[in-house]
């Protein structure tokens, strides 16, 4: 299919449906606001924060590979063979770890979930932090808010009525509103009460101490809605994809293998934790970039493309559009054009990218927007970057994974979530017995 470029002529509303608390990064409109917040907020994903965050993603990577072995180790003894694999569906797992990670890091502690195996957050009360917490099924809360406020930004005259239509995908995504916004709430009183009393480099202190121009920190209620906007854009983001990569590395053959090799030939982890990879030791390596770019090229997690007001009159494939048309770019669509990609656009093909194969072409090169592009792209892509190879990393290295299910079927909800993905995995057997010592 060609690129095609969908056009509306009036205000963007979109972005309004996703408000809540009040306006956050995502989804403020005014570009003066959008670019004091922007100022305030990149310097949390810089490079040196960056670096901070990492300890707190080999903590939560440390419980899904003490989960998985447990898992493996059950599987073999309960058939008495020790080759077995563990069934499981690999994008729950994902779903807990991206939690985790991303409640440890926008909230100072992580919801619980890889430890509880469960989608069951912790929850802490308001008025009692110290009490003992609630818990809430935020995965499903998110999914239920994502698409429900996707929803309402295609069709905002629904808005106004949505709490009344019978149908309860809106009462439970409205009801779901409210409970992301009192689980971001309640983490960030917690911490402003509390204070910071273990020196956590992580991203609410990064919020906590960013300033804008003129000096100002940011209102309890604004670090509470950019907390929240980091939790709601960090989690299935990070875990749809990761779910995606397995699936597509796992069914092409000889992909996982190719992987593993290029891992094993470097010295990945840190002296004190053989388990544990560092980012600086598999930042730059050729083959795990062309797994993790052709997953968000064939898999594209954020497809629809989101819309965008221009400022003056364009022509665009010999259309003419005026001042203030709202136009959007559909990056699956982009991502899938067989002009771009040629013939086999539809081939998970790692080597595309790989300039030993001669690299992408500039068209290629200008067409993969998976984080987007311009002053609204995605300012966590270094964290997301960051995450994504080491739990690929870790997973490739400690653990043997095999697809078993023919198709990853997706529903469509702001992003492209699969629906679920079936995998056999089983820990890997090594000579290094680190990995025994450490986990069992
Ligand atoms: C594979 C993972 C990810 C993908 C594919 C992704 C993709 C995107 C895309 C396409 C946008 C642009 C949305 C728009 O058009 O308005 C975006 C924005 C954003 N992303 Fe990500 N993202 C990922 C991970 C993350 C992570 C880990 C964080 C932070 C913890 C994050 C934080 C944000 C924020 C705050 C925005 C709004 C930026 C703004 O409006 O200025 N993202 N992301």
């Amino acid at each position: 299919m060609a690129p095609t470029v969908s056009v509306q002529r009036r205000e963007v509303q979109y972005y309004d449906a996703f408000v809540s608390i009040q306006r956050g990064l995502f989804n403020t409109r005014d570009r003066a606001q959008h670019s004091r917040k922007r100022k305030i907020i990149s310097h949390t994903f810089s490079a040196h924060s960056i670096g901070q965050f990492e300890q707190y993603i080999h903590t939560n990577l440390h419980d899904l590979v003490k989960q998985w072995t447990k898992l493996s180790n059950k599987a073999q003894t309960s058939t008495n063979n020790p080759t077995a694999y563990a069934e499981i569906d690999s994008l729950s797992w994902f779903n807990y770890l991206s939690f985790d990670i991303i409640g440890d890091l926008a909230f100072g502690r992580p919801f619980g979930m890889l430890k509880a195996g469960a989608d069951r957050a912790a929850v802490y009360s308001l008025s009692n932090p110290t009490a003992p917490p609630t818990y809430a099924p935020a995965v499903q809360v998110l999914n239920r808010r994502g698409e429900v406020s996707n929803t309402l930004g295609c069709l905002p005259q629904l808005k106004p009525w949505a709490v009344y239509l019978p149908d309860p995908f809106f009462s439970r995504g409205l009801a779901a509103v409210q409970s992301l916004a009192g689980i971001a709430t309640a983490a960030v009183q917690t911490r402003l009460t509390q204070g910071n009393p273990d020196g956590r480099k992580d991203l609410l202190a990064r919020l906590i101490e960013g300033k804008d121009s003129s000096g100002q920190s940011m209102s309890e209620s604004e670090l509470t809605a950019e907390a929240l906007t980091q939790l709601i854009a960090g989690s299935d983001t990070t875990s749809n994809t990761c779910c995606a990569f397995f699936y597509w590395v796992t069914r092409t053959p000889g992909v996982y293998s190719q992987l593993r090799t290029e891992l094993d030939k470097t010295p990945t982890t840190t002296n004190n934790n053989p388990l544990i990879i560092t980012y600086a030791s598999i930042k730059s390596l050729p083959y795990l970039d062309a797994c993790i770019n052709e997953t968000l090229r064939i898999h594209s997690t954020s497809s629809l493309g989101l819309p965008r007001t221009v400022t003056h009159p364009i022509t665009i494939l010999n259309h003419h559009f005026p001042a203030n048309t709202v136009l959007s770019v559909p990056t699956y669509t982009l991502h899938h054009s067989s002009r771009i990609w040629g013939a086999d656009v539809k081939e998970f093909k790692p080597d595309r990218w790989l300039k030993a194969e001669g690299g992408l072409t500039a068209s290629q090169k200008t067409a993969f927007i998976p984080f987007s592009t311009g002053p609204r792209a995605c300012v966590g892509r270094n964290l997301a970057e960051m995450e994504l190879k080491l739990i690929v990393a870790t997973i490739v290295q400690n653990f043997d994974l095999e697809v078993r299910q023919d198709t990853l079927e997706t529903r469509e909800g702001f992003l492209r979530k699969p629906l679920r993905c079936v995998m056999g995995m089983r820990k890997r057997k090594r000579k290094r017995k680190e990995q025994i010592d450490l986990v069992c």
